[in-house]
């Protein structure tokens, strides 16, 4: 891949590794903000490449994405000669420690934190010339993790073939999430990984871990690999002697019972929208009443007053209360209407 302005100079190192901050260890030749500029191209270019070689709907890796995660990302950039003045990108590798829930070869849930390949591109007109090795190996030394340690996010049929090809990675364990993991993922880690209650209800366990490709889900449909059609299949594109690779098989049972345990959003939003309604009105109706009690309570107050001192005669008990013996006066009763009425 080549770009307008000198990848040696933003670059100093044949492999670079990035973070969020995407400052190259070694400072670039040029000012920071251009640097900057121009790193931040570099990602939007190469991830769009690497999109369009996996035939993704859209990149998974960008300057902002970088940004905004704790990925680390490894830069390949050729060093010939023929280059100097301009430069050329190779390729990139792109990390990160996800949380997963794992099932080991007896189907139990664990909980671990792996390293995580998020994405992996070589150029075309580079590939099989052992420069995914190269970059692979600066990685894992970088980062200091054997590769049966590693989780993949939904490899391709090439990068199967470079796992097993160059690690001898074949055996899959299989899981109901897009990532990949092979035998040996459980032994020997430094951080060994937490095994769940085995009675923990099957709705508790996360059925796909977050994924880097996951906010393209909804523009392929179902989660891969359920949306594995045969064009997924060709897009491999095997240019020669690279064995059939094992396909991952999924645990679809699991994945249709998680599926059954979410409610659909529509419905949700029904749900919630009747009971909203119904709160609404009972507010209303006992707003009303309150008015109503409101209005009414100094007439029947007065019409109580009027009735007791004009048609009704003197109650004759002597231990009622003396005003109610007699009738008021005009100017008594129409204070206490005022009163009333106020
Ligand atoms: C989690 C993820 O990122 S999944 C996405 C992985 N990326 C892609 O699929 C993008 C397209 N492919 C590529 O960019 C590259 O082929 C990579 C990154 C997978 C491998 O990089 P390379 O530089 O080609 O690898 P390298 O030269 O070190 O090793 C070659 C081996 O990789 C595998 N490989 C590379 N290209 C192909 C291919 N076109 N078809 C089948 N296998 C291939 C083979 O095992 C090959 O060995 P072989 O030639 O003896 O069969």
């Amino acid at each position: 891949m080549e770009f307008e302005f000198d990848i040696h100079k933003i670059f100093l190192e044949p492999i670079t590794k990035l973070d969020s901050t995407l400052l190259p260890q070694r400072r670039p030749l040029v000012s920071s903000s251009e640097a900057e500029k121009q790193i931040m191209k570099v990602l939007d270019d190469i991830g769009k490449a690497s999109a369009k070689a996996q035939r993704l709907p859209a990149p998974i890796t960008s300057a902002s994405r970088m940004q905004t995660n704790q990925h680390h990302l490894y830069i390949l950039k050729d060093c010939t000669p023929k280059t100097a003045g301009r430069g050329l990108v190779i390729g990139f590798l792109k990390v990160g420690y996800k949380k997963l829930f794992v099932l080991d070869r007896k189907g139990s849930h664990i909980e671990a934190e792996p390293l995580c390949i998020l994405d992996f591109y070589i150029h075309e007109s580079l590939q099989r010339h052992g420069f995914g090795k190269e970059l692979f190996g600066f990685m894992l030394r970088i980062e200091q993790v054997e590769p049966q340690h590693l989780a993949i996010d939904r490899p391709s049929e090439k990068f199967l073939s470079f796992l097993w090809k160059h690690y001898n990675l074949r055996a899959v364990i299989p899981q109901v999430n897009n990532f990949v993991i092979f035998e040996g993922f459980f032994r020997d880690r430094k951080a060994p990984g937490r095994k769940l209650p085995p009675k923990r209800a099957e709705g508790e366990i996360k059925p796909y871990s977050l994924s880097e490709r996951d906010f393209l889900r909804h523009e392929e449909g179902l989660p891969w690999p359920f949306s594995q059609g045969q064009s997924s299949l060709n897009r491999a594109g095997s240019l020669g002697s690279s064995p059939t690779r094992p396909r991952v098989i999924p645990r679809e049972d699991e994945f249709v019972k998680s599926l059954r345990t979410c409610r659909p959003h529509s419905l949700q939003r029904a749900a919630n929208g009747e009971q909203e309604d119904s709160s609404q009105r009972r507010r209303t109706r006992e707003e009303r009443l309150q008015t109503l009690v409101r209005v009414m309570t100094p007439f029947v107050i007065c019409l109580l007053f009027l009735c007791s001192f004009t048609s009704f005669p003197a109650p004759p008990s002597p231990f009622l209360h003396p005003f109610l013996l007699a009738p008021p006066s005009r100017s008594l009763l129409s204070l206490l209407l005022c009163l009333s009425v106020i």
